[in-house]
């Protein structure tokens, strides 16, 4: 594409080409939609190149290094797992080329013009590219996402943020992670996996504070247990240097090899035009949406990261899949039910999650209607390497029905166990019909059906 002045007419202009925007576009050109999308950067955005897939990766790396840890105990000849950073990326990386290719592949498929360039808003139906070419369209969808937050305090600039630490090629030595939300959680355990000492510094109580109380304090003793020294109710003020190359938290020690923020995410939306098309932001910059993801702007609409709803890729995904049904493909009540949306922080061991916490239950049905079941136990492999890591599992049930409100699992395994247990949430079951289907054995997951 070029040409100064020049304007371009499609059905549909997407802005951003990761999960929500390529969700969005290729949903909309299924349906017969000309479809332009807009994307300076890599395909795929925050989740294939810096979140996701990078860290899942990661995870698996630090997961093999804890099983060789494992082995060594069970009597296998295995020595400490060290692990060759480089080699191991030049396999993730390849991973992700790999996606990229295919995405590539598939929007030329589509027939979808996919413009090197960033985006913005001229009008609600116009957008301009950087060299000026202009797009117009019926309907524009802002998928534009995120960047990580840095806290503005001193020495801010001395720490590393998400983004850097998939640019690291070598576990650091020692490393400070400032935040206990999950991606705080997930790197934490990670580095420690592979060899780094970590310290977590959180500002509040416990980590993961929108999560079940009881099983973010039973990873936390599993982290303390693994060796990573947590600081709760702690506040970091500043940064500074440190002897060497080190940076010093609050000034105290001798400092880290590196400090991470996981403080927040800020959404983006500078430069996008958005004052020009009339289009509101709340007071974090999110791009204002109701049920439908539609901004107050007549053809203007957002999904994904730069709204305020649940920060997930597959939430992205499903709001731009009913969005493209709805406005292409004839589907008129389209919209993405954003209750119940089941979630994974990939942590060691891995927590999962979906519905609601008992103390949510309370506050919306009464104390007297919400109970709570548990099984406290060790798995198999920890039990046989006599490791004291041990698994909680827990249910929330609402009503003289005892229907299943809340599933909240902390152990080996809980990554991939609850999606399917997410859907019979989601279909309303009870607890009755857990304890009504065959348990398989032995194995973490028969803990789920045999509740009491
Ligand atoms: C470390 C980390 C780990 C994560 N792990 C998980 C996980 O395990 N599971 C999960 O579900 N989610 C995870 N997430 C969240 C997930 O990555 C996001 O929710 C998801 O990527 C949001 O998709 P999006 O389309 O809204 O935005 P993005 O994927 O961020 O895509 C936005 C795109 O818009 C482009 N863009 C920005 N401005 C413009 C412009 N003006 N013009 C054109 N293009 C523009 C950007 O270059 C970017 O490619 C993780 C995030 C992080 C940071």
């Amino acid at each position: 594409m070029a040409g100064d002045g020049q304007e371009l007419d499609f059905d549909l202009v997407v802005i951003g080409g990761g999960s929500g925007g390529l969700a969005a576009a290729f949903r909309a050109a299924e349906h017969g939609a000309r479809v332009a999308m807009l994307e300076p950067g890599e395909l795929g955005g925050t989740c294939v190149n810096a979140g996701c897939v990078p860290k899942k990766a990661m995870w698996l790396a630090a997961r093999i290094a804890g099983d060789i840890g494992l082995a060594a105990q069970l009597g296998f000849a295995a020595g400490a797992p060290t692990l060759d950073w480089c080699e191991f990326i030049t396999h993730r990386q390849r991973y992700i080329a790999n996606i990229h290719a295919s995405y590539r592949r598939r929007l030329d498929a589509a027939g979808i013009v996919a413009v090197s360039s960033r985006g913005r808003l001229v009008d609600a139906h116009t957008v301009e590219c950087v060299d000026g070419v202009r797009l117009r369209a019926a309907h524009v969808v802002l998928a534009t996402g995120g960047r990580p937050r840095r806290p503005s305090i001193p020495g801010a600039e001395l720490g590393l943020v998400s983004d850097d630490f998939f640019q690291f090629t070598a576990a650091p030595a020692r490393v400070a992670i400032i935040g206990g939300g999950y991606i705080g959680v997930e790197l934490a355990g990670l580095l420690g996996m592979l060899g780094s000492e970590v310290t977590m510094f959180v500002r509040g109580p416990r980590v993961l504070h929108h999560f079940d109380a009881e099983l973010a304090g039973r990873l936390q003793e599993n982290y303390r247990q693994s060796g990573i020294a947590l600081h709760l109710d702690r506040d970091v003020r500043a940064l500074s240097r440190g002897p060497g190359d080190s940076v010093c938290v609050d000034g105290d020690g001798e400092g880290f090899d590196a400090v991470l923020f996981a403080t927040g995410r800020r959404p983006n939306t500078d430069g996008l035009g958005l004052e020009a098309a009339g289009v509101e932001t709340d007071a974090g910059g999110h791009v204002c949406i109701d049920a439908w993801q539609d901004t107050g702007v007549e053809g203007v609409h957002a999904v994904g990261d730069v709204t305020d709803r649940v920060a997930l890729t597959p939430v992205a995904i499903a709001a731009a899949r009913r969005l493209a049904d709805r406005l292409f493909g004839g589907v008129a009540d389209a919209k993405l039910d954003y209750e119940d949306i089941p979630t994974v922080v990939f942590s060691h061991p891995p927590l999962a999650t979906v519905g609601l916490t008992a103390d949510r239950a309370r506050e919306l049905h009464g104390s007297d209607a919400v109970h709570e079941y548990r099984a406290d136990f060790r798995d198999m492999l920890h039990a046989l390497a006599d490791v004291p890591q041990r698994s909680l599992f827990k249910l929330v049930c609402v009503g003289a029905e005892r229907r299943v409100a809340g599933i909240h699992l902390l152990g080996e395994g809980v990554d991939e166990i609850l999606q399917g247990f997410a859907v019979a949430l989601k279909k309303g079951i009870t607890l009755d019909d857990l304890r009504d289907t065959v348990a398989i054995h032995p194995t973490s997951a028969e803990e789920v059906v045999l509740m009491r």
